[in-house]
């Protein structure tokens, strides 16, 4: 396997493969820009590091391309590349890089694109897949098998038509920065009444653990869940009203609506 542009990303879905101990240190090669970002990336993961991306191409079966959009034609738009990718699978989990660019870029390669997200870093990620469902590029189901595989190790995946990539990027490639901004409101509003702000940050982080595992392992609605707190005239229905009162419901639906928008042009 090798990764093209191990950041952020790539570091995270790197690590937590081997952590899972699905992929050998010596199975898999990375790629940085800078050779002094390759050394540092062989330091810290402990597998073969390069600037040279047609080479690391050539010797991987599957390649998992974690760079920034705006860098993915001028790497992969070459007969060099076409030649090194053809008849292989490629993973893109580029925000708003299409299959259809990629199916012009690389015509003879299965492709997936991924959306994955942060916690991948700490194997709670959420992976979601797509690919097309015909034509030369399509990827067959073990590919997609494999792919699942790989974002298993890392946290939960789904799949969907991939028209919906915009809107998963912004859901849940863009989703935890949103719920970090709700999570240091709420703890703002902590330390407003009193608590130290180290203690208001820690009951913040296990309520939004704690509620997503209700919404996650019980087949309750979050509308039903939400009713269990609200005790009739007690607190929890006061502070509800305050939110509906700032329209909060509307505000983090179209924060949805306008991220997925601007997905959709970064390709
Ligand atoms: N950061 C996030 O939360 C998420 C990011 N994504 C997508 O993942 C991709 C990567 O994002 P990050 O990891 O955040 O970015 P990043 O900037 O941390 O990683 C990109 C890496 O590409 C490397 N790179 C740049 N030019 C290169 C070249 N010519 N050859 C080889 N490597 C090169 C850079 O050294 C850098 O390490 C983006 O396309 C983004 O849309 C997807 C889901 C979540
Ligand atoms: O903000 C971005 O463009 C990337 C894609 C999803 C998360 N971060």
């Amino acid at each position: 396997m090798c990764v093209i542009g191990c950041g952020t990303m790539g570091e995270a879905i790197v690590g937590g493969l081997m952590r899972a101990g699905w992929l050998e240190p010596d199975r898999v090669v990375v790629t940085a820009r800078r050779a002094s970002v390759a050394e540092r990336l062989h330091e810290r993961l402990g597998v073969a590091a390069t600037t040279d991306n047609l080479a690391a191409c050539q010797g991987a079966q599957v390649v998992l391309v974690c760079l920034k959009p705006q860098r993915f034609a001028k790497i992969l738009d070459n007969d060099a590349m076409r030649e090194a990718l053809a008849g292989k699978l490629l993973i893109s989990i580029a925000a708003g890089v299409t299959l259809s660019s990629l199916a012009q870029w690389l015509p003879q390669t299965a492709l997936i694109r991924a959306m994955p997200n942060t916690p991948c870093l700490i194997g709670e990620g959420m992976t979601v897949l797509g690919r097309r469902d015909a034509g030369p590029t399509a990827a067959s189901d073990e590919q997609l098998a494999l792919a699942k595989r790989i974002f298993d190790s890392v946290g939960v995946t789904a799949e969907v038509e991939p028209k919906l990539m915009d809107a998963v990027t912004s859901l849940n490639g863009s989703g935890p920065a949103f719920v970090y901004v709700m999570l240091e409101a709420m703890a703002d509003g902590g330390v407003m009444m009193g608590l130290p702000r180290d203690v208001a940050v820690t009951i913040a982080a296990q309520v939004f653990r704690g509620a997503a595992g209700m919404v996650l392992d019980t087949d309750l609605h979050p509308a039903a869940l939400k009713d269990q707190v609200t005790t009739p005239a007690g607190c929890t229905i006061a502070g509800i009203l305050t939110m509906e009162d700032g329209r909060i419901r509307s505000v983090l639906a179209r924060t949805i609506q306008e991220a997925t928008k601007v997905a959709g042009s970064l390709g």
